[in-house]
């Protein structure tokens, strides 16, 4: 029998449904969306909350012409599916599949790419001015954002803008599931508590109800707004009002019958507006209701029993997790800082045993890094963790407050590298370049996870800032010291000595992840291997010597090639005068999308076999 879905092939499709029948096909778009993501992994709980509200835009809304944002983008797989992408589900996340995010390559719907937080509103807005500017005058605009989304700055310098401009159409729909990855945190989570509580949510409920009374549409919304301008309904004013925005809800997110009606009378409005909705993350899996945080971004698993932790060997999140502990029993001036990304990062434990010194700022990474540089100059030791991609946020952070101050912060820089199936917005492809620019700061890459503790110990005790950049997963399984040590500072290892015939003598240097391809090819060509260390400062002796004793140097990073850690050896080769045949292997100058990290390495010439050919290929041109 067909399914309701099975007959959606655009939103076009949807306006033909009664009542009824949309409801049928959010049961059926949930169901599909977990037997899918237990086939690809991806984000799970996020999706499954938007289902109704992605029917319900489309249904109202004539995507794509109106214009339609979803902040993060980890929540659209509805949206992807009625947009005709069903047929592709299956490739979700894998490569040369559908991405997880939107994209504007991948449809038309997918008007405005995401996958970083928060910057929904300040697209939309530009959007809006664009259609105002160009005399696109009926179209409509939306922005879906979550209640994590919101806590970014990003949103503010939005809100500011938009709550000025009173002649565009332009929706914010909040979709608070009072979650972020991990449990919502700080005075914004306060204030969307008060909104949901008591005689304001009783109030706006009335409200609501009026909204819903298909006449007179524009009567009551407007006269709402003047009401609540005049401070005359609300308790206390919400915070979009403060910022000059029409506030109404909220409205319950999974109530087809309310949400249809009060989105079809807010279109026919101008000015910006905020309908406030209020969603649960997980909706219809009972795993993911009971542990949203737990199945907010996940890899393949089996539906009928849910996530089984399986053992394995260690992360290097998890060694970074575990010298975090150690170092904070012994030392009581450790502070941990996470932009929300305490799960991800390895702050679970610390969190659990120093609560008192644990500060998870929300999506904030570049308060983040200033509040860090506060604490440090005060004497505390702040170790303030990114992922490589969030990170490129607090740029200026750490250029401005942490490092012309040269203060001792400690900055563990988890997914360096290619992360995998999240794809070009969350690689870590970028942080040695644009971080290797900035005087005083020590930037280490460990090549197992040993070095990864020795490390991180290193960088704690120095007085300068320093960053220990490791990959998403696992390491070579090396054994981790209990104890810990400092390493020399920019002194490499040398790993390996080659001894092969003079025109084919190769030195690999490799930085970080990179070590375990350069050990392998090594052995094939015997050439010799260091493995780098240090990032900056990079090991001049070092690279000297390989360059004296072969007749081709490799470099080998999990970076861009451009301004990465191979230009570090270029630039000492330079500095010195030393003439030497260097060949560079990172990430080229080209976006990489989503897949297994074993495709990605390939289709970048980084996987051994690339290497190996690469080089010989090389060296026949040198002899
Ligand atoms: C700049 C940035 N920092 C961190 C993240 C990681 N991240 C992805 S989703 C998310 C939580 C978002 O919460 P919310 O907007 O409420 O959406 P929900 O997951 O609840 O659907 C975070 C922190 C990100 N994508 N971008
Ligand atoms: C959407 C988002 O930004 C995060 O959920 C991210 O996908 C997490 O990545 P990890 O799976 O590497 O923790
Ligand atoms: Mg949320």
């Amino acid at each position: 029998m067909t399914t309701i879905l099975e007959t959606i092939n655009s939103p076009a499709d949807l306006k033909k449904l009664s009542m009824p029948e949309l409801k049928q096909l959010a049961n059926e778009l949930r169901t599909f969306i977990i037997d899918n993501v237990s086939k690809t992994g991806g984000h799970l709980s996020s999706s499954l909350g938007t289902v109704e509200l992605a029917i319900a835009i489309h249904y109202v809304f004539d995507t794509p012409e109106d214009r339609l944002v979803w902040d993060v983008g980890h929540q659209a797989y509805a949206h992807k599916i009625l947009t005709g992408r069903r047929d592709r589900m299956s490739t979700l996340r894998q490569y040369k599949g559908l991405s997880g995010f939107p994209k504007r390559s991948e449809s038309p719907y997918d008007c405005f790419g995401t996958g970083h937080s928060s910057t929904s509103i300040s697209a939309i807005l530009g959007m809006a001015v664009a259609a105002k500017t160009l005399g696109k005058k009926g179209r409509s605009h939306i922005a879906v954002i979550g209640d994590g989304a919101m806590t970014a700055g990003m949103v503010f310098e939005a809100l500011n803008c938009a709550g000025d401009m009173k002649d565009l159409r332009l929706l914010v729909i909040l979709n608070d599931n009072d979650c972020s990855i991990s449990p919502p945190v700080g005075a914004l989570k306060n204030h969307f508590t008060q909104l949901m509580s008591g005689q304001f949510y009783a109030q706006a409920r009335d409200i609501g109800k009026a909204i819903v009374r298909p006449f007179p549409k524009l009567f009551d919304l407007t006269k709402r707004a003047e009401e609540y301008s005049k401070g005359m309904v609300a308790p206390h004013s919400t915070l979009f009002e403060e910022f000059g925005m029409n506030y109404h809800g909220p409205i319950d997110g999974h109530d087809l019958e309310v949400l249809i009606p009060v989105l079809q009378n807010m279109k026919q409005l101008n000015g910006p507006l905020v309908l406030h909705v209020v969603t649960q993350k997980g909706h219809g899996y009972a795993p993911a209701v009971d542990n949203p945080t737990k199945y907010h971004g996940i890899s393949p698993f089996d539906s009928s029993k849910g996530i089984v932790p399986s053992p394995h060997a260690k992360t290097y999140t998890e060694v970074f997790s575990d010298w975090l502990v150690d170092i904070a029993r012994k030392d009581p001036g450790v502070i941990a800082i996470t932009p929300a990304m305490k799960e991800g990062s390895g702050l679970v434990a610390f969190a659990k045993e120093f609560p008192n010194r644990f500060f998870d700022v929300a999506i904030a990474e570049q308060h983040a890094a200033t509040f860090a540089a506060g604490l440090a100059a005060e004497g505390l030791k702040p170790v303030c963790t990114f992922y490589s991609t969030f990170s490129q946020r607090a740029f200026d952070q750490i250029v401005h407050d942490v490092a012309i101050q040269d203060l001792s912060v400690l900055f563990p820089l988890d997914r360096g590298g290619l992360v995998g199936a999240d794809g070009a917005t969350h690689h870590g492809s970028f942080d040695l370049s644009f971080l290797r620019c900035i005087p005083n700061l020590v930037i280490m890459a460990p090549s197992d996870e040993n070095e990864c503790r020795q490390m991180l110990y290193t960088g704690y005790k120095l007085d300068h800032p320093a960053i220990v950049r490791y990959p998403r997963g696992r390491g070579p399984g090396v054994p981790v010291d209990k104890e810990m040590h400092e390493l020399p500072l920019g002194k490499a290892r040398l790993v390996r000595t080659g001894n092969a015939p003079k025109g084919a003598r190769v030195a690999m240097l490799a930085f970080g992840s990179m070590l375990a391809e350069a050990k392998a090819v090594a052995e094939k060509i015997d050439a010799t291997v260091y493995d780098m260390r240090f990032v900056k400062p990079v090991d001049g002796d070092a690279i000297e010597e390989a360059a004296k004793n072969n007749d081709l140097l490799v470099t080998l990073e999990e970076n861009v090639i451009i301004g990465g850690a191979g230009d570090a050896c270029l630039e000492v080769l330079a500095a010195k005068g030393i003439p030497a045949d260097v060949f560079q292997i990172g990430i080229p100058d080209r976006f990489i999308q989503q897949g297994d990290n074993l495709h990605l390495y390939q289709e970048c010439g980084m996987d051994e076999e690339s290497i190996l050919n690469k080089i010989e290929e090389r060296l026949k041109r040198i002899g």
